[in-house]
Formats: C-alpha cells, structure tokens, sequence
C-alpha cells in the first residue's frame, strides 16, 4: 500500500462498523538474543527456557516488491473472520494515495472525521501508518490503541526485512510487548525473474553486475532470502512452466521458506501461514528437510546451502559457539582456509549434543539465539546447520566447521 504519511491525520482507509470484541492471551515465549553489539560481555552460550518472558504480541511482517500484492493480502487478512483483533501498521512512503482506493472497505470520509492514528475496521482490527518503523514508534501507538492479539506489519515495497526483524527480534532486552514471528514476502509470479535479474541484466555493463562481493543483490533477493513464508501471488497471469520456474527458482534462493502459489494473495489458510508461524522459535528437523532438497545452483547470487556434520560432544559447544560468533559477527570462517567473501543473511540449526540436550540455532544476518530443545529418546548422529545467503556454498564452511570442532 502507498499513502502519504502524516503525523495528525489517518490515512482514509476503511469505514469504522462494528467492533468485534476478541481478546486472546498471547503466550509466547522468546528466547534470549546474542548479537554483535554485545561486544562487552560473551553472552550464555544457551538461553534458559524458563527465562523466557510471556504475553507478548506477535508481529509478522510483510514484505514484497512494488505491486506483488500486499495491499490485496491486507484487504483479504482484514476481512476475514479469524477471531483475531489485528493491529495493520503500514511503514509507508512515496507520493500516492491512489492504491489506498483499492482497498475494498475504504471510506473516502474517514479522514476528515478523525483525525486519529488509527481506523477501527470491521472485525475488529485496526489499521495506521507510521514513517518510524522502529520498535518504541510501534509501542507508543498500541499503548494509545488499547491491547491488540496480533501486528501485521506492511513495509514498503523498497524495504530489505534483514534491517526490519532485527528490531523486533532483539528486542527482548528492552522490555518489549512484542516478538518477532515471521516473515511473509510477497512476489510478482509475473515480474520477479526479473526482478532477481536486475543485478546482473545483459544491458549492464560487466562492472556495474558486481561489486567486490560477487553479483549484486537486488531488493528481491533480499525479501526472498530472509523470508519465513512466500507467497507468489499472481498465478493466474503466467503458464504452469513460468510457475515452475519461478518456484525453482525461489527455492534455490531460500531452501527452509514455506512456499505457496496464489492469485489475488488468497491463501490457503491464515494461521501457521501467515500468523502465528512460530518461525523464530524451536528449530525441528522438519525444518530443516527442505533445505537440503532446493538446486541451489539456479541463482547466482543467493543460495541455500545445509552443511551436515556428526552430532558433538559437550565439551564442543564452546567451539561450535566460537563458529557462530566467527561467521556472523566477523564475517570470516574459523582457520586458515581459502574462501571469497560472504554473506548471511538466514541461519538454522540443530546439532545434537551426545548425552545432553540438542542445541537449536536460529540466526538473521549477523544476530543468532541459541536454545536447547527436548532430549531424543535414542542419541541423534547428525548435526544440521542450514545458511542462506551470499557465498555460503562453499566447501570451507563445513571445513573449517568441522577443524574447529575437531581442535577442542
Ligand atoms: N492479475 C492479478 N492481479 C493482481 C493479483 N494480486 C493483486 N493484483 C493486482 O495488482 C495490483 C497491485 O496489487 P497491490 O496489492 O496493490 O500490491 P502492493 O504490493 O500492495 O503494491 P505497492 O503498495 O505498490 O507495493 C492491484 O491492481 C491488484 O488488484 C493477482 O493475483 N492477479
């Protein structure tokens, strides 16, 4: 959606009806963060789950290139019954107000009679806009809206969501209302081979296809790669052999997204699809099956890539810990290895540790947590740690995983 931000007036979205009453306890438990900034102190290498705090707000944020179809997957979120009071946060920029008028339940009126931040919409839920994406700009407004069940978030089509759930998810340390759930980006079917080709397109010249890290990035790449779930909308205007190249495509980019194909953004089902996804929490090796299936050969830029190592023992995890900290937070592989710059931009992983607790990874760009999940009756034999990102397919990220285990 695209609408002139403005701090006293709401944008002329929807015609406040009845209010549905739903309240939900939100119970949900966040894990506590490492990240690069806490250069003082090394972080516990595991988050306790009982330290974990409760009742928060979800937020799933969603994101996709100019026109793929986010507004139409608000509309259609908007207007279902599911019992959810949702609050819609539009982060917007840019100079029209027209595609607001696409909006099935405008009301042209609504501006002038309330001069509010927020439009109550029919089933309950609200919608505002905010320039501020920031974490503190989204309390205040809830604060003065009263509790809600869940945030959606709407970026701008231009927005890299690498920069975005950092917000949400290392919040936790400043007493936040709110966690991170997941990501859904949305993608043209029709456009967005384009799109991912836009860095390296035959009309550039060979030195603008580059920089010193390899091919370019596109926004695209960037809002596929860190997605938690894609939808590529606009089926109905490319064959069954465009789609499939799409997907393949897609999935070689993010091999651990769930993906779905729709036309007009009407998905198959709202919960674990685009709330309540739980992407941010517990790693299961569910999760992590898909990975190892995509052809991560397909895009030249971005790939996913499933380094597979045997389960350590106790006295490894400090080590293994160290690789983490050294790929995410240095950017370079442990040892002495010969390797072309990277870049990661999604990390999960589960690495069973003999006699203890497996350890399960999640990471977005140079942030990671790490938590313990539940025992396995019989003692697991293999470790699994998934990157997505920029440069990750090479072989000395397994190498230089498995000498830095191997030195402890
Ligand atoms: N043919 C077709 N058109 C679609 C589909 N989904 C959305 N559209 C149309 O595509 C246009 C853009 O959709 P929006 O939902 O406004 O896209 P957006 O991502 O919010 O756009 P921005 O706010 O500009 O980034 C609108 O005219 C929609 O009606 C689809 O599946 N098929």
């Amino acid at each position: 959606m695209s609408v002139e931000p403005s701090d006293d007036e709401a944008p002329a979205l929807i015609q406040p009806e009845d209010k549905a009453k739903v309240a939900m306890e939100v119970s949900e438990e966040v894990p506590q963060l490492q990240s690069v900034n806490d250069d003082d102190a090394v972080p516990d290498l595991v988050a306790a789950p009982s330290d974990k705090p409760t009742s928060k707000v979800p937020i799933t944020i969603v994101t996709g290139y100019l026109g793929a179809g986010k507004t139409t997957l608000l509309n259609y979120i908007l207007t279902e019954q599911h019992g959810k009071k949702i609050a819609v946060i539009l982060n917007e920029f840019g100079d029209s107000i027209d595609i607001e008028k696409q909006l099935t339940v405008s009301d042209a009126n609504a501006t002038d009679a309330r001069p509010v931040d927020f439009v109550p919409l029919a089933n309950g839920c609200i919608c505002c806009s905010v320039k501020d994406v920031g974490v503190a700009a989204i309390e205040n407004l809830m604060e003065q809206s009263g509790n809600f069940d869940y945030i959606l978030l709407e970026t701008t089509g231009l927005a890299d969501p690498g920069n975005i759930a950092p917000l949400f998810w290392l919040d936790d340390g400043l007493g936040s209302s709110i966690f991170l759930d997941g990501i859904v980006t949305l993608v043209d079917a029709k456009n967005v081979l384009k799109s991912l080709d836009e860095g390296f397109g035959d009309e550039q010249k060979e030195d603008e296809k580059h920089d010193h890290h390899g091919p370019l990035l596109t926004t695209a790449h960037l809002q596929i790669s860190h997605a938690d779930v894609i939808l590529i909308n606009k089926a109905d205007l490319v064959s069954a052999e465009e789609l499939d190249k799409v997907v393949n495509r897609i999935r070689s980019i993010n091999g651990l997204a769930k993906i779905e194909t729709t036309t007009r953004s009407q998905v198959s089902q709202l919960e674990g699809l685009l709330l309540d996804l739980h992407a941010y929490d517990a790693v299961s090796d569910k999760d992590l099956q898909f990975a190892s299936k995509g052809h991560s050969h397909l895009d030249p830029s971005i790939s996913t890539t499933t380094i597979h190592f045997p389960a350590i023992s106790e006295s490894q995890v400090a080590q293994f810990d160290e690789y983490l900290r050294t790929i995410l937070w240095e950017e370079q592989l442990p040892g002495s290895f010969a390797y072309d710059p990277f870049e990661i931009h999604r990390l999960k992983g589960r690495v069973p540790v003999h006699g203890g607790k497996p350890l399960l990874i999640q990471g977005v760009r140079n942030m990671y947590e790490t938590t313990e999940g539940k025992q396995n009756d019989g003692d697991e034999e293999e470790a699994k740690l998934v990157l997505i990102g920029k440069g990750v397919g090479q072989p000395a990220f397994r190498e230089s995983l498995i000498a830095i285990l191997q030195a402890s």
